[in-house]
């Protein structure tokens, strides 16, 4: 597969050695905005920039017909809009804002726990992410994935940044050293406290999720998660 790898920082980098062992081509690097002829006739663009250019990135790639597996994180209030630019040409789009099988596994677990956590009023639950001192966005793309589990599936109506008032679910972000991403859900009660951990040791588990995402997108029509890509 040609694969172009539209952001080239600390995740494109490792994409890059992955899918070359996994047998695939990379035919574009880049650390600027993508265009018909800098993508290069790739099969799939796996997209790790920043908040603010993933839209035009994102976009530009569908408009050219290239399939696009995205992990930048911090640019969602534009996703509906992305979703349809996907519909609209034909090309199918995946975000993820995690990739590791580790998180997609948490995620489920997270959401049964939620569900089961809703029948008792005496615990109440938070969330707490931690990641290194580079991240442009807080609370982390992760985190606001486990908080809309949670939602689903209780009385929370809405997360929310540290302070909460009733109903809302609060996310704690905290930016330390290298951490590659840590998140944590609590539920405490008076007298103790349940809580569901993941730790990423490093960025190996996200970078090989997305090459295995591409893989699957290819020849799909529509707009995926995660979930479709792992069967869960
Ligand atoms: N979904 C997941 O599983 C994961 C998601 N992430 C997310 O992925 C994103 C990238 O993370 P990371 O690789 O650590 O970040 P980095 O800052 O290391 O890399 C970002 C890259 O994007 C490049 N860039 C800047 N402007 C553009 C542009 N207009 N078009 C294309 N590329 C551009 C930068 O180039 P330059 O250096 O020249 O500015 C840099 O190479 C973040 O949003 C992060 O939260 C991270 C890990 C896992
Ligand atoms: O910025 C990062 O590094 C990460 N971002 C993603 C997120 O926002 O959840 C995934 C991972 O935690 C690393």
């Amino acid at each position: 597969m040609k694969i172009a790898l539209v952001g080239y920082g600390k995740m494109g980098r490792i994409i890059d050695e992955i899918s070359q062992n996994r047998g695939h081509e990379i035919v574009a690097r880049l650390r600027e905005t993508p265009t018909a002829e800098n993508l290069n006739n790739a099969d799939v663009a796996i997209e790790f920039s920043n908040p603010e250019v993933a839209f035009e990135n994102i976009k530009t790639c569908l408009e050219n017909k290239i399939p696009v597996i995205c992990g930048t994180t911090g640019w969602l209030d534009k996703k509906p809009e992305i979703e349809k630019i996907a519909l609209e040409n034909n090309t199918p789009f995946l975000y993820g804002s995690n990739f590791s099988l580790g998180v997609n596994l948490f995620f489920a677990l997270n959401e049964n726990l939620a569900k089961m956590m809703n029948k008792f009023s005496e615990y109440n639950c938070q969330l707490e992410e931690i990641h290194h001192i580079h991240k442009l966005d807080a609370p982390s793309g992760t985190a606001i994935s486990l908080a809309e589990g949670i939602i689903q599936n209780s009385n929370f109506e809405a997360w929310k940044l540290e302070e909460t008032k009733e109903k809302e679910l609060g996310i704690f972000a905290i930016r330390e050293n290298e951490v590659p991403g840590t998140h944590s859900v609590f539920y405490r009660s008076e007298v103790d406290e349940i809580e569901i951990k993941h730790t990423a040791y490093n960025r190996n588990g996200f970078a090989l999720g997305a090459v295995i995402a591409s893989e699957w997108i290819v020849d799909k029509k529509g707009v995926f998660t995660m979930k479709d890509v792992l069967g869960l």
